[in-house]
């Protein structure tokens, strides 16, 4: 039975059991379970804080985990990243009052707040800065507000909470992260690791892509499918009516108005999208 970590609560939580669940595996209904087996799928998911996936599947006592690429990095287990999952994005970032420090060459001697203690070191050994780290839990940004650090290291989304404290980012991001899977290093294959990753490779799939089918004057189908490649090739069909032609194709869903503007153009008629439920490639 694979063994799989997923957050428990916090940022990531609710979309890793959303895409779990639209993956086809069976979810908690209750958020306080820290457990949930799917014997169908041969499966079982323990919910865990996603400061401690990395670790859990680094020792080898859970086999893949949901967690985010800046705390994989922080925990320095031995976990890699298998798949960019696409939800979670943040930027890690160096943040201060702007009279104080507003520079990374800056950094040197000064006290950073964080709470990923073990990305911002490795980060500052590549930089050759030496500066005081100061590890606390969360809510770092009030560290300079107490006067306990001079700059803060903190995930930053939206900037709301560093606006409302009166910080201002500087310096490129440390990192762009987001929600990954990942899998001790050198871990052997497992069918349903490869399984649970074709799965949400589908998840992924689906949700970036949409299905588009029109009808094309024949004549025009090779300018036509140049529009809409599709994954293989389109898929083309004959229609009843004499020098026409159906046809089917995936499309990026971000590209899907502009192409149907530029088919229309062309001459293509009865234009339709519909959304992607599920798939494998
Ligand atoms: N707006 C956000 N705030 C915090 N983390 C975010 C945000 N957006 C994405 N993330 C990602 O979520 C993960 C952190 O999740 P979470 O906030 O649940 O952990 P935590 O801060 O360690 O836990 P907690 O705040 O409950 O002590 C990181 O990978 C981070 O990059
Ligand atoms: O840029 P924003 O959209 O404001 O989001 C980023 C903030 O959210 C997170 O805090 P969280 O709510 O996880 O609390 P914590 O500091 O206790 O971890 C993070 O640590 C930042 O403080
Ligand atoms: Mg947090």
């Amino acid at each position: 039975m694979l063994r799989v970590a997923v957050p428990n609560k916090g940022a990531l939580a609710e979309k890793a059991a959303q895409m779990l669940r639209e993956a086809g595996y069976r979810q908690r209904t209750d958020a306080k379970d820290l457990v949930c087996r799917d014997e169908p799928n041969d499966i079982e998911f323990f919910y865990l804080r996603p400061k401690d996936i990395a670790t859990y599947v680094g020792s080898g006592d859970l086999d893949v985990g949901i967690t985010g690429r800046d705390l994989l990095i922080d925990s320095g287990a031995p976990a890699e990243e298998v798949v960019d999952l696409d939800f979670g994005r943040a930027t890690f970032r160096f943040a201060a009052r702007p009279e104080d420090v507003d520079d990374v060459r800056e950094l040197g001697g000064h006290r950073i707040a964080t709470a990923y203690p073990g990305l911002v070191e490795r980060h500052l050994a590549v930089l050759g800065v030496k500066a005081d780290v100061i590890r606390l839990d969360g809510a770092v940004e009030n560290a300079i507000r107490l006067g306990v650090a001079d700059v803060v290291a903190d995930v930053v989304e939206t900037g709301t909470t560093l606006r409302q404290a009166g910080l201002v980012v500087f310096g490129e991001p440390l990192l762009r992260s987001s929600a990954v899977l990942v899998r001790r290093t050198d871990a052997p294959a497992h069918p349903q690791s490869e399984q649970l990753l074709r799965r949400l490779h589908g998840v992924l799939v689906a949700r970036r892509y949409v299905m588009l089918a029109y009808d094309v004057p024949a004549g025009l189908l090779d300018r036509a499918s140049s529009l809409t490649p599709g994954i293989e090739s389109p898929t083309v069909s004959p229609l009843h009516r004499e020098g026409w032609v159906a046809v089917q194709a995936m499309v990026l869903s971000d590209d899907v108005h502009r192409i149907m503007d530029e088919l229309y153009d062309l001459g293509a008629r009865a234009i339709l999208v519909t959304n992607i439920h599920a798939c494998r490639l």
